[in-house]
């Protein structure tokens, strides 16, 4: 893969604590907002610095644009020189990235910000990147004006309608019953166009006021409250939340009971659960000194949905990356489907449209390695004053059409209610 990317000569990093107890978006200008946070937690982020933007894959193993994402951060860090006072995850050069579901896609995107200001257990720092000593970047003083009001929203189908996309859901289930695969993630799309360009700053306090429980992120367009991590690293420790399986929230709480113990007790979702979980045992066994998931999966509730959730920690073998892990995850059973090889055509197949960065690795990652990605799921792409809101579910045998429709409906919501004014 040959790209052209805009890395400068040579970068001046420097971190310092900052004395900021305030809401982390509230420092964030309204262009190109990066953005990271959990529980008030986090890393937000603006400027660009260096950023490399991937063509889509040709043949190959299907894991070239990690490969170069890869290549293109170690050159990257070897041009810094970093003056950091902090020394915790996320201080010194920090990159933000989101990769696309399809090797064939075109859009993998890695940034590094001009400043950066994070929070950790109460420490706050802030972390600027300069092309020359003694100087600061002009991004320091970009005047930060209020979020804007997203206003009145149009919205329209996207590839498929709800009952085409129930109509693929159908074939997929026929598919499965057929014994050609064991479980596959079928997504839709919708659009939703405002009047003005959408102020994603107003989203991402939405995102992260109403799904704290969620890693809230913004990288180069692509927005959303993901629940699912796919990787954190520190040091060579790594966990994981693996998620599959779900029921909407009751509407009080006896119901909200007995959607938890349906869940929780229903084959279906266990066995989605169970081929998530085989996935992950199976790809980090080569990466990892040792793996432990828990024996049966937990419950995981978030504001719209209840999902089946196995907490994942591993100790990472010697020489490998964060990003040997992230290639080797993606794509996870929880977005993609069992076995693998058989469930990537068939999605292309049954679900007419390009996914973009949709249910990819999304996260940052810092000069040590260290870093957090999550799966890009709840989430919508922005551009300009387009939005354009994915969801999906895992189909196996005994998955009904309808009840798939109205999941993806719960799961539209976050992003719908991130985008409508309060
Ligand atoms: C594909 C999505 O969710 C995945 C993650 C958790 C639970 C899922 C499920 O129960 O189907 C999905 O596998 C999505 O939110 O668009």
């Amino acid at each position: 893969m040959s790209v052209a990317p805009e890395t400068p000569q040579k970068l001046i990093v420097r971190t310092v604590p900052l004395r900021d107890g305030r809401d982390l978006l509230t420092h964030l200008p309204p262009h190109g907002p990066f953005a990271w946070i959990h529980g008030g937690d986090g890393i937000v982020a603006w400027g660009s610095a260096a950023r490399l933007r991937l063509p889509a894959e040709e043949g190959g193993q299907g894991t070239e644009r990690f490969t170069a994402a890869s290549r293109w951060l170690d050159d990257l860090m070897a041009t810094v020189v970093v003056d950091d006072s902090v020394e915790l995850p996320g201080t010194g050069p920090v990159v933000f990235g989101s990769f696309t579901f399809d090797p064939g896609s075109a859009g993998s995107t890695l940034v590094l910000p001009r400043v950066i200001v994070g929070r950790r257990d109460g420490r706050s720092w802030l972390t600027t990147v300069c092309d020359r000593p003694d100087t600061h970047p002009e991004e320091l003083l970009t005047r930060v004006t209020p979020p804007r009001r997203v206003g009145p929203l149009r919205w329209s189908s996207g590839a498929l309608s709800a009952d085409e996309w129930g109509r693929a859901v159908t074939a997929a289930v026929r598919r499965i019953r057929a014994g050609d695969l064991d479980k596959v993630v079928l997504a839709r799309d919708l659009y939703v166009d405002a009047e003005a360009g959408i102020d994603v700053r107003s989203l991402l306090g939405r995102l992260s006021r109403d799904h704290p429980d969620c890693y809230t992120f913004s990288v180069a367009g692509m927005v959303g409250a993901t629940p699912e991590l796919l990787i954190r690293r520190q040091g060579d420790a790594v966990s994981s939340l693996v998620l599959a399986g779900t029921r909407p929230r009751g509407g009080d709480a006896q119901e909200d009971t007995a959607l938890a113990d349906e869940l929780l007790s229903s084959p279906k979702d266990l066995e989605e659960h169970r081929y998530a979980i085989d996935s992950l045992r199976t790809t980090l066994a080569p990466l990892c000194s040792s793996i432990d998931v828990p024996e049966r999966p937990e419950l995981l509730r978030l504001a719209n949905v209840q999902h089946l959730a196995s907490p994942a920690r591993a100790t990472l073998s010697p020489g490998t990356s964060t990003l040997d892990v992230v290639a080797a995850l993606h794509p996870t059973a929880a977005v993609g489907g069992t076995p693998t090889a058989t469930a990537m055509p068939l999605i292309r197949e049954l679900e007419g449209m390009d996914r973009g960065r949709y249910a990819a690795p999304v996260g940052w990652i810092d000069a040590q390695g260290n870093g957090e990605w999550g799966i890009a799921l709840r989430c919508a792409e922005i551009e300009g004053s387009r939005a354009r809101l994915f969801a999906g579910g895992g189909i196996v045998a005994g998955s009904d059409p309808t009840a798939e429709v109205a999941e993806t409906e719960a799961k539209f919501r976050v992003m719908r209610e991130a985008l409508t004014d309060d």
